[in-house]
C-alpha cells in the first residue's frame, strides 16, 4: 500500500494533473497560468524536487502556492519596471549575467506584495523539510517500538529514513506539525486576498465544489485513472521512478506533454524509418526530460517569418512539374547554388561541396569569413566581456543549399527537396562504450554525400539561450545545452540584436541529431545550411550529410568546433574522448 502511493505521487500523470489544479484554483485569484508555472517550479527547487512539495502546495486551498505566486508578481513587476528605467538609461540590456545578479538592486517596492528571495524560499522548504523529517523521525521511532514489540527483527534503530529504489529519503508527513511550521502571522497578506477572493466565488462556487474542483484527491474516478496511468507507466521503456530526479523543466514537460521513449523507435512513428535505443553497456535510459519533435519550432520569442508573400517569383519555381533535375532547362531554384542543383540524381550531396569542405577542414583552402561590420556588435563575442568586448573574429563564408519550396510547381519527390523529406537512412541511438553516453550509429553503409539528417530543436533567440544557459550555471546544475547557432548570415548584418539572432537548442526539444557525439577534425558528417521555405536566411535547415562512405555500424560524428582552450566560456567544454589522432580536447 505504501509503496503504491508512493508510486503514485511520482507518476508524471499525476504531476501534469496536480499542475493543471494548481493553474486551474489559482485561476479564481485572477493569477495567470504562466506564473503560477513558475511559483511551481520555485516550490520545486527549494523542495530539491522532491514530490512532497505537492502536498505542502495542496494544503489549506493551496495557500503556500497563492502567497508565492504573488511574491514573485511583485517580483517580476519590479523587474519589469527595472527593465524599462534601464531601456531608458541605455540602449542595450545588460548580458552579464554575474553582473547582472551582483547589481540587482534592491531598493524596497511600497504598496506591494512583500518579496522573498530565491534564499528565503529555500530556507522557508528546508525548514519544512527539517520538520517532515523531525516528525517522520519520531513516527518511526514509534512505529519501530510497535515492530519490534510484535517482531524484534524489524528493529532498524540507528539507520535513518529508509531509503527508496529511487536514492532518495522518504518523508513521512506529519499534517499538523507541516501546518503549525507554516503558520503566518494573521496579516498574511496573500492569505488575507486569497479568503477575500474565495468569498468573492461564494456565491458561484461552494467551497467543498471548489476543493473537489482544485484537489480532485477525493475523487474516486481520478484516483481510478491515476492508478491506470501508473500500471502503464510501471511497463517496460515506461518512466515511471523518474520524476523523482527531475529537474526544473519536469513541469514544463508535463504541461507541454510527456516524455516516454520508446525503445523500439525514439521519434515515436514522426519519422518514415523507426530509429530504435539500445543500451549494452549500461542500465541508464534515455533522459526523460528529452522530447522528440521532427520539425523546429520557435521556443517563445524567436522571430520565424515564413509567410509565404516573402518568397519572390526569383526564388521558386512554380513552371515546374515532377523533378527539376531532370527537367531540360536549369529552373530559378538552382540560381542560388551556382546555376547547378546540389544534389545528384541519387539524392546524395554534389561530390564539389565534400571536396571544398574537406579543403577547408585542411587547411588547404583559405576559410572565407565574414565580419560583423561594426567590429564590437558580434553577437558570438559581446557576451563574453560587455564592458569591453572583443572584436568579431568572423565568421565562415557559408554556401547554402537551397531546395524547392511550397511555391514551387515540382512534387515532393523531386530530386532538389531532399533534407524536407526527412530521414531515410537505417539509424540507431546506442550507448557507446568510450564514456561519450548516447550516440547514433548507422545500421546501413552510406555513400559519401548522404543526407542523414537535419538539426532539429527549439528556436530561440540568443537571449534566451544565454539566459537558459545562464540558469543551468545558477542551479549549478553541471549539464551542458545543446545549441547550434544559426550564423550562417550574422556576417552580413550590421549590428545584429541578440533579440534577433537565432540559434537551435535541442536539450529538450529535439530530434535524433541531438545525440550526435562530437570527433576532432574527421567526423564523417558535415552540416550544410538549407534554405527551405524563407529565402531570408535568418532562419533556416542545418542539414548533416557523410563526408565519405560509411560503414554500417559506424557511429556518427561531427566535429562541433569547441574550442577546448576557451576559458572565457562560462560553461567548461567536456574532457574529448573521440579516439581521433587529431582531438584537441583530450583530458591531460
Ligand atoms: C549533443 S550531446 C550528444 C549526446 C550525448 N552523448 C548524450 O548522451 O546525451 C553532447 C554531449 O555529449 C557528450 N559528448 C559528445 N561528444 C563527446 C566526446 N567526443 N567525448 C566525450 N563526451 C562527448 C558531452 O557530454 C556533450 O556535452
Amino acid at each position: 500500500m505504501a509503496d503504491e502511493a508512493d508510486a503514485l505521487a511520482m507518476a508524471p500523470g499525476d504531476v501534469r494533473e496536480r499542475t493543471e489544479k494548481a493553474v486551474e484554483a489559482m485561476g479564481f485569484l485572477g493569477l495567470e497560468r504562466d506564473l503560477v508555472i513558475k511559483t511551481l517550479k520555485r516550490l520545486h527547487k527549494a523542495f530539491e524536487y522532491s514530490q512532497s512539495m505537492w502536498d505542502h502546495v495542496e494544503m489549506e486551498n493551496y495557500r503556500m502556492l497563492a502567497d508565492e505566486a504573488l511574491n514573485l508578481q511583485t517580483k517580476l513587476e519590479k523587474k519589469r519596471e527595472r527593465a524599462t528605467a534601464d531601456d531608458d538609461a541605455s540602449e542595450r540590456p545588460s548580458r552579464n549575467v554575474n553582473r547582472a545578479q551582483s547589481s540587482f538592486p534592491s531598493t524596497p517596492r511600497v504598496n506591494s506584495y512583500p518579496e522573498r528571495s530565491a534564499a528565503a524560499l529555500k530556507a522557508l522548504a528546508s525548514n519544512i523539510i527539517q520538520k517532515e523529517e523531525e516528525a517522520g523521525r519520531k513516527k518511526m521511532q514509534s512505529d519501530r517500538k510497535v515492530s519490534a514489540q510484535k517482531d524484534p527483527s524489524l528493529s532498524l534503530s540507528g539507520r535513518g529514513p529508509t531509503p527508496r529504489t529511487d536514492g532518495r529519503a522518504v518523508r513521512i508527513i506529519d499534517p499538523s506539525e507541516v501546518t503549525a511550521a507554516r503558520r503566518r502571522p494573521d496579516n498574511n497578506i496573500a492569505h488575507k486576498k486569497f479568503k477575500q477572493r474565495k468569498e468573492e466565488f461564494k456565491p458561484q462556487i461552494s467551497p467543498p465544489a471548489l476543493r473537489a474542483q482544485v484537489s480532485g484527491s477525493h475523487d474516486i474516478r481520478k484516483k481510478r485513472q491515476r492508478l491506470v496511468a501508473l500500471r502503464e507507466l510501471n511497463e517496460p521503456g515506461g518512466e515511471a521512478g523518474e520524476v523523482a530526479h527531475g529537474s526544473d523543466h519536469d513541469i514544463d514537460r508535463y504541461v507541454k506533454g510527456q516524455c516516454r521513449h520508446d525503445d523500439k523507435d525514439l521519434s515515436r512513428g514522426f519519422e518514415a524509418i523507426p530509429i530504435p535505443i539500445v543500451n549494452h553497456i549500461n542500465s541508464e535510459t534515455l533522459p526523460s526530460s528529452f522530447f522528440y519533435i521532427d520539425k523546429s519550432r520557435p521556443y517563445e520569442k524567436a522571430f520565424v517569418n515564413l509567410a509565404i508573400s516573402r518568397i519572390g517569383d526569383d526564388d521558386c519555381c512554380p513552371n515546374c512539374h515532377n523533378d527539376c533535375l531532370s527537367a531540360p532547362y536549369l529552373c530559378a531554384c538552382a540560381r542560388e547554388t551556382g546555376g547547378e542543383f546540389a544534389y545528384t540524381s541519387d539524392g546524395c550531396l554534389h561530390r564539389r561541396y565534400i571536396d571544398q569542405f574537406l579543403r577547408i577542414k585542411k587547411g588547404l583552402s583559405a576559410e572565407r569569413k565574414h565580419y560583423c561590420e561594426s567590429g564590437f556588435h558580434c553577437p558570438h563575442e559581446r557576451h563574453k566581456n560587455e564592458e569591453n568586448p572583443t572584436s568579431c573574429k568572423g565568421h565562415p563564408v557559408r554556401d547554402f543549399l537551397k531546395e524547392c519550396s511550397s511555391k514551387c510547381g515540382c512534387s515532393k519527390q523531386c530530386g532538389n527537396r531532399v533534407v524536407q523529406r526527412g530521414i531515410s537512412r537505417k539509424l540507431e541511438v546506442y550507448m557507446t562504450p568510450e564514456g561519450k553516453g548516447w550516440g547514433i550509429r548507422t545500421l546501413e553503409d552510406l555513400p559519401a554525400g548522404a543526407f542523414v539528417f537535419e538539426y532539429v530543436g527549439e528556436i530561440l533567440t540568443n537571449t534566451e539561450m544565454w539566459e537558459r544557459n545562464n540558469e543551468i550555471i545558477r542551479n549549478g546544475e553541471g549539464r551542458h545545452t545543446y545549441p547550434v547557432a544559426l550564423d550562417g548570415d550574422w556576417g552580413s548584418e550590421a549590428n545584429l540584436k541578440d533579440e534577433e539572432a537565432l540559434c537551435l537548442d535541442a536539450t529538450y526539444f529535439g530530434n535524433v541529431a541531438r545525440f550526435l557525439n562530437h570527433r576532432c577534425l574527421d567526423a564523417n558528417l558535415m552540416e550544410m545550411p538549407v534554405e527551405i521555405e524563407s529565402p531570408d536566411r535568418h532562419y533556416y535547415h542545418v542539414a548533416f550529410f557523410t563526408n565519405r562512405h560509411v560503414k554500417a555500424k559506424e557511429e556518427l560524428t561531427w566535429d562541433y568546433g569547441i574550442d577546448f582552450g576557451d576559458e572565457e566560456h562560462p560553461i567548461p567544454a567536456f574532457p574529448c574522448c573521440c579516439g581521433s589522432e587529431y582531438c584537441r580536447g583530450k583530458m591531460a
